[in-house]
């Protein structure tokens, strides 16, 4: 099934601490972001992808479409202060019934579960790759534990988030008026009182945030080699 996807990649990368954008620096001999559109353009159901990136960014990137042959970067819009207006704008030049978008910091997504959340999309409006949490997670104020939440319906939510396109663009749009921000996709449809069905992904598509992560990067790739 057939499907376009949007990419954010137009963050600041504050928490890396990194002096430029972070999808920009290299893991495995290639920035993050081309291991990330990698994965999409060898999908043959994956049609087009929209990135939302810094102008500051735009001759950089040109340079490694070409250097790496990434061919289906079919539209890049400029990014917003935040994920959301990024996604928002770029979501205004999709054009495919069905629509993933996926953070450009997410290199390690697997092709099983692309197949898996479009086709669930398809079926129901929208699907999310999570994972089950494995930590013991309270909520905790001012230093002190307030409570501890019943683990076994909690769920780790990951990109990418599947969704069909007049959902997702009425979700973005609805947001935007009522002056909403959500911190994934999904919060913004489920405001619409639209049910969500969930993937589960791997522990592996985590989303490189901090410096810690290259390391851990670095080892999903050798273990990836490996097998
Ligand atoms: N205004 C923004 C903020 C984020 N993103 C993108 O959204 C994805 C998820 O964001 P995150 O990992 O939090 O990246 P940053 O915003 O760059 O990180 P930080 O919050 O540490 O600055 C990334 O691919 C990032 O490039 C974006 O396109 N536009
Ligand atoms: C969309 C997301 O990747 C789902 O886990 C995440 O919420 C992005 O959050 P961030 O605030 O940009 O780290």
């Amino acid at each position: 099934m057939e499907y376009e996807v949007v990419i954010p990649a137009a963050g600041q990368g504050k928490r890396m601490g990194a002096d430029r954008n972070k999808l920009l620096l290299e893991v495995e001999g290639k920035p993050i972001i081309i291991h990330t559109l990698e994965v999409f353009e060898k999908d043959v159901n994956c049609l087009g992808i929209i990135l939302a990136i810094h102008a500051s960014d735009r001759e950089e990137l040109v340079s490694l479409f070409n250097q790496f042959n990434i061919c289906k970067v079919i539209h890049t819009v400029e990014g917003g202060r935040e994920r959301q207006q990024s996604v928002h704008n770029a979501l205004k030049k999709a054009s495919c019934d069905i629509v993933l978008v996926h953070d450009g910091a997410r290199p390690f997504i697997q092709p099983s579960t692309i197949q898996k959340l479009v086709q669930t999309a398809n079926d129901s409006g929208a699907a999310i790759a999570a994972v089950p949490v494995k930590d013991t997670i309270k909520v905790v104020r001012k230093g002190t534990v307030d409570k501890t939440i019943e683990r076994s319906s909690l769920w780790s939510i990951q990109t990418p988030q599947a969704f069909r396109l007049s959902m997702i663009i009425k979700a973005y749009d609805e947001a935007e008026l009522d002056g909403v921000m959500g911190t994934d996709d999904a919060s913004l449809v489920e405001k619409m009182g639209e049910k969500i069905q969930v993937v589960e992904a791997d522990y592996d598509n985590i989303k490189l945030t901090t410096k810690e992560d290259l390391i851990f990067a670095e080892a999903i790739f050798k273990k990836r080699r490996r097998s």
